[in-house]
């Protein structure tokens, strides 16, 4: 159960009396996410999520969602941050920052085919597209800095060859980022979170969001969960997003015909550059790192009195190696 803060139904009424929602119909904790507190909130008005941030402070939250109203703002299906009456997107609830934003429609597909692979790129692509003219500018928190303070704490856990993995790993990524190459590479405002329990999709006619028979009919209902994002190259993104939704998680290969149909999409919006498909590789282990590493991170230095089951970084650790074992297919070479 992943509510560590709770919330009595009068703790709710008080805290509504900062927002024009109307009167509360049904709230209840969601059991899933493992950072922070949240509940569906079901008011007069409508259908909301309220968060309570059970680690960040409340100056880090307007990057997260002043970038989410803008977003929104222009189309791109993301939760809404509902302004309280005094114009604020947060406020304190038990001590903590907490926001309402809108509720999406629709469920995570866990089993994603082509048809939702491509929903999945072209949205990307169009959030890319759409975060251009924010004005705020926070890194990415989990890029290089971040994996090369956090190693030195996980070397101990690990046995040889993976500490041996994590530091030529690390080395590769550090040369890569320091090149011309890769100042040259576009970016902006990146979700760098974007997995498959972070998408929804409507049901199309099966009434099950990817009944097999019918995937293409599924709907994206749209994407949250913004707290990792950052601004940071496109392409990092792009390779965080196909190593969740285009993988055997078994494995870590990738799966040819589902990360074809993401990158044929994506790029219908956004066509890659010369140098960004060049290091298409680079970035994949790139993105398969950064997860290998928080995950570690998260695995030996769990936060106290939660009975929580933390993700299993060997999923990365294996995904790391099938990026570096075998080269994808060149994203030049996709026919759009
Ligand atoms: N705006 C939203 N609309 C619909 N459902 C949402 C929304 N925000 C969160 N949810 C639901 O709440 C669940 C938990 O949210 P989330 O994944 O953001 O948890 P978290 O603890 O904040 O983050 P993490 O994914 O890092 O564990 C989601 O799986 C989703 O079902
Ligand atoms: N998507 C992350 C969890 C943090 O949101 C992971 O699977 O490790």
């Amino acid at each position: 159960m992943a509510v560590f803060t709770p919330v009595t139904a009068s703790d709710l009424g008080h805290w509504l009396t900062h927002y024009s929602l109307g009167d509360p119909i049904d709230f209840r904790g969601i059991a899933s996410g493992i950072e922070n507190s949240n509940f569906f909130l079901t008011t007069t008005q409508g259908e909301f999520v309220l968060t309570i941030f059970e680690k960040l402070q409340p100056q880090e939250l307007p990057f997260y969602l002043d970038l989410m109203r803008h977003l929104a703002a222009r189309g791109v299906p993301v939760p809404d941050p509902v302004p309280r009456d005094d114009g604020a997107l947060h406020g304190l609830l038990h001590g903590k920052p907490a926001a309402i934003v809108t509720r999406l429609a629709g469920q995570a597909q866990l089993a994603p085919q082509p048809a939702h692979c491509a929903q999945v790129g072209a949205m990307l692509a169009r959030a890319h597209l759409a975060g251009r003219d924010f004005g705020d500018t926070q890194p990415n928190l989990r890029s290089l800095d971040w994996w090369q303070t956090t190693a030195p704490a996980l070397h101990p856990h690990l046995d040889t060859v993976q500490s041996d993995l994590l530091a030529t790993e690390l080395a590769h990524q550090t040369t890569f980022f320091a090149s011309d190459d890769y100042r040259q590479l576009p970016g902006g405002p990146c979700h760098c979170d974007l997995f498959r329990d972070n998408v929804l999709f409507v049901a199309g006619d099966s009434g099950n969001a990817g009944n097999a028979g019918n995937a293409g009919a599924d709907r994206l209902g749209g994407f949250f969960d913004f707290y990792f994002a950052g601004c940071d190259k496109w392409l990092f993104d792009l390779a965080v997003t196909v190593n969740d939704w285009c993988v055997d998680l078994d494995s870590g290969a990738l799966d040819l015909p589902r990360a074809q149909a993401l990158l044929r999409a994506y790029q219908a919006v956004r066509p890659l550059t010369d140098i960004e498909a060049r290091h298409w590789q680079d970035m994949l282990r790139a993105g398969a790192l950064r997860f290998w590493v928080s995950r570690l991170y998260d695995f030996y230095r769990p936060r106290s009195a939660e009975l929580l089951q933390p993700h299993d970084p060997g999923r990365f650790e294996r995904t790391l190696r099938a990026r570096i074992d075998a080269p994808p297919p060149s994203v030049s070479a996709l026919p759009l």
